[in-house]
């Protein structure tokens, strides 16, 4: 049976990365993805966007929603204090098994925790069995429409608090309309909006951040 895209990343990586380097992985991910197979990692100029909210936030609980490979969770992780931890969600088994490994290749998994399994699931679980008591940051980074319902389902869990940042990718493509139109119109979030392109296209695309306010 022939390997997935996802596997011959994962495996470019276990080749050509240095094994406890977070920077190291991603470059080589990068560097895979736009010299050879395109793939929908947030990649390195979107990728800088999320380090400075990050770093703005110094988060000690977040959250991404969409995992796929793992570069944002090793990307976000390489930037968590001690004792902060990442919780990320993968629906999807087979990317879930990638992201573990890479992951653990680059040596943040102490600071992960992968939770395989739809996000409209999870998030109700996150306080109960995860023993979240609120969010410092979410990462939206799957189906672009559950962007919008999953925001809501947050609120509805009690997940956000005063000042909790909402990162939002692929707000021009593939596009999140439904989620831009509820967060811009609702006063109890200030957005931002940050242009960019399409990792690895000179397409256009751009991130939302948006702060909840209480
Ligand atoms: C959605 C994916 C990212 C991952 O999210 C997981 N997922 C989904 N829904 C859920 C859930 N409800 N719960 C948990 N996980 C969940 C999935 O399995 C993928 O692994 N991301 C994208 O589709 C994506 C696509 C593009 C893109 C841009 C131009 C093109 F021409 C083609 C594609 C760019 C990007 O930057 C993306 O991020
Ligand atoms: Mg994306």
């Amino acid at each position: 049976m022939n390997q997935s895209k996802e596997q011959r990343i994962l495996n470019f990586v276990l080749q050509n990365a240095v094994r406890g380097d977070p920077c190291s992985v991603m470059d080589t991910i990068d560097k895979y993805c736009s010299q050879k197979e395109w793939a929908m990692n947030v990649g390195n100029e979107k990728g800088l966007i999320l380090d400075k909210t990050v770093e703005e936030v110094n988060p000690s609980v977040a959250l991404e929603l969409g995992t796929y490979c793992g570069y944002s969770a090793v990307r976000i992780a390489r930037l968590l204090k001690a004792g902060a931890r990442l919780l990320t969600v993968e629906f999807n088994p087979e990317f879930a098994a990638i992201a573990k490994q890479m992951i653990e290749f680059a040596g943040v998994q102490d600071k992960v925790k992968l939770l395989e399994g739809p996000s409209e699931e999870i998030i109700p679980q996150l306080k109960k069995k995860y023993e979240v008591d609120t969010l410092d940051f979410v990462f939206l980074d799957h189906w672009k429409d559950r962007y919008a319902p999953d925001t809501i389902l947050l609120q509805e869990c009690n997940l956000l608090r005063k000042g909790s940042v909402l990162l939002a990718d692929n707000i021009i493509v593939p596009g999140a309309p439904e989620f831009l139109k509820y967060i811009r119109n609702n006063p109890r979030f200030q957005c931002t909006n940050y242009p960019s392109h399409l990792e690895y296209m000179k397409v256009e695309d751009a991130m939302e951040k948006a702060v909840f306010l209480g």
